[in-house]
């Protein structure tokens, strides 16, 4: 079949329906892997034009499952497509697609986990930008799987943070969708009801852009959520200049009292003996109220709080590896077993 490229839109041969794809191949939707298919080429093309300029692109969609928006990102002249899927049963749907467009675009094909694929791997070398120029000619898109956004999202960031991955590129830009819950959380400024860990570890990294949402109606199974479609633009520098595991642990245990005070989260840091005093500490040298709760925490305060906490554990060794969920489990094991 051969594809004709125009200016700026590839007209494909016809295809069937994304509705008889799915029927041809009995692709019965299976609930372990999220599967919830977006049927309407209009929100199809909505996604995709809400990554921008993608023409002679490399673009690696996650989850394109019987691929209605990787129809609609050939249409706009990438020039090469990375599709990871972990469901086998869509590779002759994708298979369809890739030959349909095989004179115009150069198509991968990944039957496999996108958390255990190495996407660095099938991108051309050429593409290679540096950190500080303008995102280079990549673009991560998907209609994520729920089970595995926040993970993929945390893993991401992590890659971001040490420049790895399809970061070793350059700045490369993402257009995802999430439950519109996570989205938000995600995009959640200072005192906003959503504000939580996400909100920190995403906007430390990224410009994030909650671009629109999507009623649960439009998917077929219909999800219990309505989904929100998000892009993500890793930052020239991060707000807070320190390891990512570092960031996470203070992050995550200031937000894991949510509704205290912030200082109640920050003491299990440390050891039980010297809790208050460390995280009390901690908060003087930060210049931080130690009754703002999390969420009325700005970024740049976490970064002078985890610049504190990192002051203190250089000074103070020892409670680096503290883990409070581990010494809470090993204490009450303890009081289990006394007689
Ligand atoms: C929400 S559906 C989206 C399907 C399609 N892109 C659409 O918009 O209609 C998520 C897709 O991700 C796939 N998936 C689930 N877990 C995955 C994983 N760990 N790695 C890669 N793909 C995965 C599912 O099989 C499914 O095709």
């Amino acid at each position: 079949m051969a594809a004709v490229k125009k200016a700026f839109q590839v007209r494909l041969p016809p295809l069937p329906s994304i509705k008889d794809v799915i029927k041809l191949y009995k692709l019965r939707a299976l609930r372990e892997l999220s599967q919830n298919f977006l049927m309407e080429p209009r929100l199809l093309d909505k996604i995709v034009r809400a990554a921008g300029h993608i023409e002679n692109h490399v673009v690696c969609e996650v989850g394109p499952g019987p691929g209605g928006i990787t129809r609609s990102i050939v249409k706009q002249g990438p020039r090469k497509l990375i599709l990871i899927e972990k469901d086998p049963r869509f590779t002759p749907s994708l298979e369809l697609l890739a030959d349909a467009c095989k004179d115009v675009v150069d198509v991968d094909i990944i039957t496999g986990d996108i958390l255990k694929t190495d996407i660095a791997h099938f991108i051309p070398k050429d593409v290679k930008c540096e950190w500080t120029d303008p995102p280079p000619p990549v673009n991560l898109i998907g209609n994520l799987p729920f089970s595995v956004s926040t993970i993929l999202m945390i893993r991401w960031l992590e890659m971001i943070s040490k420049k790895d991955g399809p970061w070793a590129f350059g700045r490369t830009r993402m257009t995802l969708t999430f439950q519109k819950e996570v989205a938000e959380r995600m995009a959640a400024r200072i005192t906003e009801k959503q504000r939580c860990r996400l909100s920190v570890m995403t906007q430390n990294w990224c410009i994030v852009n909650y671009k629109f949402d999507i009623p649960g109606s439009a998917f077929l199974p219909k999800p219990e959520v309505d989904v929100g479609v998000v892009t993500l633009t890793p930052l020239k520098q991060p707000i807070i200049k320190l390891p990512f595991k570092l960031i996470e642990k203070v992050v995550r245990q200031i937000f894991s009292m949510r509704q205290k005070y912030s200082i109640r989260g920050a003491q299990t840091l440390f050891p039980e003996e010297v809790r208050e005093e460390m995280a009390l500490t901690m908060y003087k040298m930060a210049e931080i109220d130690p009754v703002t709760r999390p969420f009325q925490i700005a970024n740049g305060e976490f970064g002078r709080l985890c610049e504190a906490y990192k002051e203190i554990i250089t000074k103070y060794p020892e409670f680096e590896n503290y883990d409070y969920r581990a010494a809470k489990k090993i204490k009450s094991a303890g009081e289990a077993t006394k007689p």
